[in-house]
């Protein structure tokens, strides 16, 4: 895990040279969606093992059936809601509730429109108490423009503020990134990795293309 010279708080993971092999895969545009999807639930997993590291654990004594030892017990572990933002996040969300087993889960559906003003439309949201002693992690594979996060958070604050607020994802362009930090400096951000930047259609550049259709297929339009 490095943190991102250019904003505090921002943490990418190019120093993992498993998750660096996993990205290539979901990049690679001959990855089926099966393939695609396995890799997002992997990603999600060891990412939530690197957050563990952030976490905070309380030290505590503990009899092994031969002698008493010093043990370690989660405080935080145990303290998760996780926001899925439908529909990329699905399978990030079920690799990480596989390492933050105790976590509540929150549905938020955004999606965004057209260019140039990519206006979100949140249309569900069904999120459980958040407490105060709470990390609440937003899941979601790209931030590109920023402005479903920025829709998401907003959400978010509508409730009791949580100790910490964490964003996970796969891939984000420098540009949403800013636009958060911006507006939600306490915001923290765990990013796989930091891409060049968007096109002109809000497509995060190499990026993997667009990671709800890769992983679910395209929509169909009636
Ligand atoms: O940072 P932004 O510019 O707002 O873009 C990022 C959003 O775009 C994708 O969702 P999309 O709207 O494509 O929905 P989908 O997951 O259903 O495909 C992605 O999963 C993010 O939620
Ligand atoms: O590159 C991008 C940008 C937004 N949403 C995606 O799924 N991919
Ligand atoms: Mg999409």
């Amino acid at each position: 895990m490095i943190e991102d010279r250019r904003w505090e708080g921002v943490y990418s993971f190019e120093d993992s040279p498993f998750l660096m092999e996993v990205l290539t895969e979901l990049r690679d545009k001959n990855t089926d969606s099966i393939a695609f999807r396995k890799g997002l639930v992997k990603l999600g997993r060891y990412m939530g093992y690197e957050l563990t590291k952030t976490m905070e654990f309380e030290k505590i004594k503990v009899e092994t059936p031969l002698e008493e030892t010093k043990g370690v017990i989660a405080k935080d572990r145990k303290n998760i809601v996780i926001i899925t933002v439908l529909r990329a996040a699905i399978p990030l969300m079920e690799g990480l509730i596989k390492t933050l087993e105790h976590a509540r889960v929150g549905i938020i559906s955004a999606s965004r429109g057209k260019p140039p003003e990519f206006e979100i439309d949140v249309k569900y949201v069904k999120i459980p108490e958040i407490k105060p002693e709470d990390t609440v992690i937003i899941t979601d594979p790209m931030i590109a423009t920023g402005s479903t996060l920025t829709a998401v958070i907003q959400e978010i604050k509508k409730y009791n503020p949580p100790k910490r607020i964490v964003v996970l994802g796969v891939l984000a362009a420098p540009e949403g990134i800013e636009k958060i930090k911006k507006k939600f400096p306490e915001v923290e951000i765990f990013i796989t990795k930091i891409d060049r930047e968007l096109n002109s259609k809000g497509y995060i550049l190499p990026g993997l293309g667009d990671a709800g259709d890769r992983a679910f297929g395209e929509p169909t339009k009636v």
